[in-house]
């Protein structure tokens, strides 16, 4: 099951019932890396083989533009660090990406294909889903619950098929088996039976996105996957990340640790107050005068002025109020929604 038992693209060559003994075959990260060197470090440069295309979406909230990303394309196959100081609209262009908020203007496509009018689900149906944190509620389920959480198309759902219980157990055995491979996979097998409450930090990183991988997605979008995480984990964590690009999948990752950015990434999107402000490979970013000045900018240790005091306050009720406001509903929905209080 682990990609780092297998050879890269084993999954794709096989299919085509091509031999995947070759030891030519190059790698998938030397390949996303080969196929975006060339390109020049410029914000809304067009990538080789883009999986998501973004075109004009805003969001405001009030007065505040949020996210103004005129465009922006990502590299299938690749995975890209969506960084920038607090505030700069990550977590928006997140939500708005995978249909948790609905933009002001914009479109935005997968493989092609429009995703500006589908509820998170459908999205997550086509192939592109996004971790989330662990809210209150999940928390008091098991880890096991909360895996199957993240199964796509169960068939109890439809209400035909509802009505024939082989065909829901089937699927419901289905889906327990692959759970639990995913579980043995992330080291989370022996907590099966916990409250995902009680996992630590770290381990709670592995179960997001262990749950996220129940819909075998093409596209996976990790929200801070390091944030929390001991260091004794974090390479086990990064590791898992690259993973997902060994087995063909595209990744996009919001992240502050430019250690961990200058790892992973075969490109890093800069953001800074709702736009893109620069591209370009990992090395390319520490060099960029927009991006130094875009952090200097954001003053993080400066004293708030009451303005800023005032608007932080204000943020922070009204984060606390969303969170409430979300809890309960995730499980009654069905739906993974967004529990993260900003
Ligand atoms: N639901 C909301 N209502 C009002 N303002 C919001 C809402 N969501 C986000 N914002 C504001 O939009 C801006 C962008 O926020 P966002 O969380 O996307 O930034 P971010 O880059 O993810 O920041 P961080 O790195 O701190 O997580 C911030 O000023 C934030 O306060």
């Amino acid at each position: 099951m682990r990609a780092d038992s297998e050879p890269a693209g084993a999954h794709a060559a096989s299919a085509a019932g091509v031999s995947v003994d070759k030891p030519s075959a190059p790698a998938p990260r030397r390949l996303a890396q080969a196929a975006l060197r060339d390109l020049p470090w410029e914000v809304g440069v067009a990538k080789p083989d883009p999986a998501i295309v973004v075109d004009g979406v805003t969001r405001t909230f009030g007065g505040l533009t949020a996210v103004s990303v005129d465009h922006l394309e990502v590299q299938r196959g690749g995975i890209t660090g969506l960084i920038g100081p607090n505030g700069a609209g990550k977590t928006t262009l997140f939500n708005l990406l995978t249909g948790f908020d609905r933009p002001d203007t914009g479109t935005w496509s997968f493989d092609g294909r429009s995703l500006g009018k589908l509820a998170p689900h459908q999205v997550a149906r086509l192939g592109v889903v996004r971790t989330f944190q662990l809210t209150k509620a999940l928390s008091r389920l098991t880890v096991l619950q909360n895996m199957l959480l993240g199964a796509q198309g169960q068939r109890g759902e439809g209400f035909f098929a509802s009505l024939v219980p082989s065909l829901w157990r089937a699927q419901e055995t289905a889906n327990t088996a692959k759970a639990m491979d995913l579980l043995q996979r992330f080291k989370l097998d022996a907590k099966k039976d916990d409250f995902a409450g009680t996992l630590s930090g770290g381990q709670r990183k592995l179960l997001e996105m262990a749950r996220a991988l129940m819909s075998d997605p093409k596209v996976v979008m990790l929200d801070e996957p390091m944030a929390g995480v001991n260091p004794a984990l974090t390479q086990s964590l990064l590791g898992h990340v690259k993973d997902l690009r060994e087995e063909g999948m595209t990744v996009i990752f919001v992240e502050h640790d430019m250690d961990v950015v200058r790892d992973i990434s075969d490109w890093v999107v800069v953001m800074a107050a709702g736009k893109v402000i620069a591209e370009g490979p990992p090395e390319s970013i520490s060099q960029n005068q927009a991006v130094v000045d875009a952090y200097l900018g954001a003053h993080h240790d400066a004293p708030l002025t009451v303005e800023e005091e005032d608007r932080v306050l204000a943020e922070a009720e009204a984060a606390i109020a969303r969170e409430q406001g979300t809890d309960g509903d995730v499980l009654e929905s069905g739906t993974a929604r967004e529990g993260d209080p900003r």
